[in-house]
């Protein structure tokens, strides 16, 4: 906190820097610092900001998104908590009413906030308008008691985040004033009234943007497992790859290379879709403020297939860079397991990724069925109705090898619409029709993420003009990124015919030979990122290269150090060796 206010970044901007990072298994405030800061930015209304804003800012009010129960994350039109309009007292009563309506899940709420941001049913006049957002105190400012009415807890060892504590919420018709509801978008007036926002879903843009910040968190937690696992790759030395000649390092290995290049290439990947999809982001913020929410769905879906891509390829990347690294990369001061640990609840968090994928899926379909009626549709997917390129690049050029994916995902998502129309002939149901296509459909919507990844990342490194040099190993990492995603997909493009057979070999032989290529370049990339040892936290990964000297040194840390014949010998294992059992 205190180097934030020393380098005067607004609160609501801590989570896009590495300030979490310096708690390695969780940061307790991690939801105060993003998704409450945010919700007050963009959810509250002037007054309210100028009431809670400042208080926040000086940790005074430390919050946090009670929005998750334990009945529902999803499925947030199913929330039960309720808000009731009471007009007499103009207070809104909120209420758990069911064990299912127990608030579950949200970061610092066990022991840490004292406040939250709550979505619950809004009830006025006797109607019900949907989730909407709360400022609820729910501590003592001073002595941070509970506050009667309020329930809290904290919810239980988690696979890790063990740092933070993820807590529960009851309330027992808690009263808060009319003015607490966050009025920015939608309001209820004195008499009750209620007045609707200039879109209905206004009031989910907190997770909209913690689904950007999620983005770009991905990138540099995959950057930190690349550097550890490449650096321990140019130390460690094993078996023979020539038989007599000296044990070589193991990067030298292809089937290492292999695991470690393309990863390297993710972390940029990923970073240029994050900027690519912040900026669209604060376009979309400047004109919500004036009116204007055209842009809103387009955003909405960037982020869904950002968020899920971004995530599931850190997670699986940090999990290869463990493996990559033998028995060290088991070892929790290696870092590599509480990095892997900290990244696969990004899956799930913020919008489980499969249901995001349908999301995009969903908007895809649409769009197709537009276009195909010559109604308007937005720029990101009009290629889906689009005549063909492929034949304007030259063969398997960067350009043709996107064009080949964007081709290939029009392809998919043609397909899954008539699989669509057929199965609803069947079903005559399209929710169910919809469920019976959903595998094809989250495919589809992987397929156009990718291309958009694929797309941000050339036409980023085309655009660096600064120096030759860097552009030109970016540009190798990107035609390998570009390349192994193609040999990860055959599929689709042999079923496109955007590629053949032997345009896959042909493909694949220079994937290889890319690998050696970029060989030299992995140490440099990495270092490039310029990690702090302290930042990486990792005796495998610290830029001296001193590992074992570092391994020796953390294992005398260990408690069961501190004495030669440990207590569990004279409590357990000798009454065990004396019991003839
Ligand atoms: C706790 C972590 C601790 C430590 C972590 C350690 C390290 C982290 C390191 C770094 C992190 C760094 C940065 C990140 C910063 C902060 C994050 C930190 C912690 C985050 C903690 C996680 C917090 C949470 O999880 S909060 C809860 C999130 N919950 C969800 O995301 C719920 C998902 N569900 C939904 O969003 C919706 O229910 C739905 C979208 C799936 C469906 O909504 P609904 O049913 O209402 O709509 P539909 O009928 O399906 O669609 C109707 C139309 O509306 C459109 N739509 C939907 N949503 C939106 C939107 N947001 N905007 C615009 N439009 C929207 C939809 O497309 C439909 O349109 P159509 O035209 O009719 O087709
Ligand atoms: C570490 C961590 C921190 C969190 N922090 C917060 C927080 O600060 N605040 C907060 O409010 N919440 C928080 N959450 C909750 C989180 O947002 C939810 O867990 C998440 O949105 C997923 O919802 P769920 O748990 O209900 O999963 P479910 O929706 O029950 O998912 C279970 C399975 O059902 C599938 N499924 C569900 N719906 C569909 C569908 N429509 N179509 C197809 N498949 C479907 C999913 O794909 C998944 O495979 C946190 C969770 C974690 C793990």
């Amino acid at each position: 906190m205190r180097k934030l206010a020393e380098h005067n970044i607004p609160l609501r901007e801590a989570s896009i820097t590495q300030v979490h990072s310096v708690l390695r298994d969780g940061n307790p405030l991690i939801v105060h610092t993003s998704m409450f800061a945010n919700a007050l930015a963009s959810l509250a209304n002037p007054k309210q900001q100028q009431q809670w804003v400042p208080l926040a800012e000086k940790n005074r009010i430390i919050g946090t998104y009670a929005q998750t129960e334990i009945g529902h994350g999803t499925f947030v039109r199913g929330l039960e908590t309720t808000a009731i309009f009471d007009p007499e007292t103009k207070e809104f009563v909120l209420h758990s009413p069911t064990i299912t309506s127990t608030k579950w899940w949200p970061g610092g709420l066990g022991k840490t906030a004292n406040a939250a941001i709550v979505m619950a049913q809004l009830y006025t006049q006797g109607k019900c308008y949907g989730p909407h957002p709360f400022f609820v105190q729910l501590r003592d400012f001073d002595t941070h008691h509970s506050l009667p009415g309020v329930i809290l807890g904290e919810i239980g060892p988690r696979l890790g985040i063990n740092s933070q504590d993820n807590g529960y919420l009851r309330f027992d018709h808690y009263r808060i004033p009319r003015t607490n509801m966050l009025m920015r978008h939608s309001q209820v007036l004195e008499d009750g009234s209620y007045v609707k926002p200039i879109h209905n879903k206004l009031s989910y843009g907190t997770m909209v943007w913690t689904r950007v910040a999620i983005v770009h968190s991905c990138s540099k937690k995959l950057a930190c497992a690349v550097t550890i696992a490449t650096r321990y790759s140019a130390v460690r030395h094993q078996s023979e790859l020539v038989p007599g000649k000296p044990e070589p390092q193991i990067l030298e290995y292809q089937t290492q290379q292999y695991k470690l290049l393309p990863h390297i290439a993710s972390v940029f990947a990923i970073l240029f879709s994050a900027s690519s999809v912040l900026r669209m982001q604060r376009n979309v913020a400047a004109s919500i403020s004036k009116g204007n929410v055209e842009l809103l769905p387009e955003l909405h879906i960037l982020s869904c297939a950002m968020k899920a891509l971004s995530s599931q390829d850190s997670t699986q990347g940090i999990e290869t860079c463990r493996l990559a690294c033998g028995g060290h990369g088991y070892i929790a001061s290696s870092g590599l397991p509480s990095l892997y640990t900290s990244t696969t609840c990004t899956i799930t968090y913020e919008g489980e990724n499969t249901v995001l994928l349908l999301q995009v899926a969903r908007y895809l379909i649409k769009s197709y069925r537009a276009g195909l009626e010559g109604l308007p549709v937005l720029p990101s997917v009009m290629y889906l109705t689009a005549p063909s390129a492929m034949h304007q690049s030259p063969p398997l050029s960067n350009q043709a090898l996107i064009e080949a994916f964007r081709i290939s995902s029009a392809n998919l998502v043609k397909e899954t619409e008539s699989r669509l129309c057929r199965q609803f002939n069947l079903e005559q149901n399209f929710h169910y029709a919809w469920n019976r296509c959903s595998v094809a459909l989250v495919h589809c919507a992987e397929l156009h993420s990718r291309y958009y990844m694929c797309e941000k990342f050339l036409s980023t490194v085309e655009s660096i003009r600064a120096s030759d040099r860097v552009r030109s190993v970016l540009q190798d990492l990107c035609r390998l990124y570009l390349i192994h995603h193609i040999t990860l997909n055959q599929g689709h493009f042999l079923r496109s015919g955007t590629l053949s057979g032997v345009d896959l070999s042909t493909l694949e032989e220079e994937m290889y030979e890319l690998l050696a290529k970029l060989r030299p370049q992995a140490v440099p990339l990495v270092d490039a990122f310029d990690f702090r040892d302290e930042l990486l936290g990792s005796t495998l990964g610290a830029w001296d290269g001193r590992v074992y000297e570092r391994l020796y040194e953390e294992a005398q840390k260990s408690p069961l150090n501190k004495t030669d014949v440990s207590k569990a010998y004279h409590k357990y294992l000798q009454p065990l060796m004396k019991s003839n059992l």
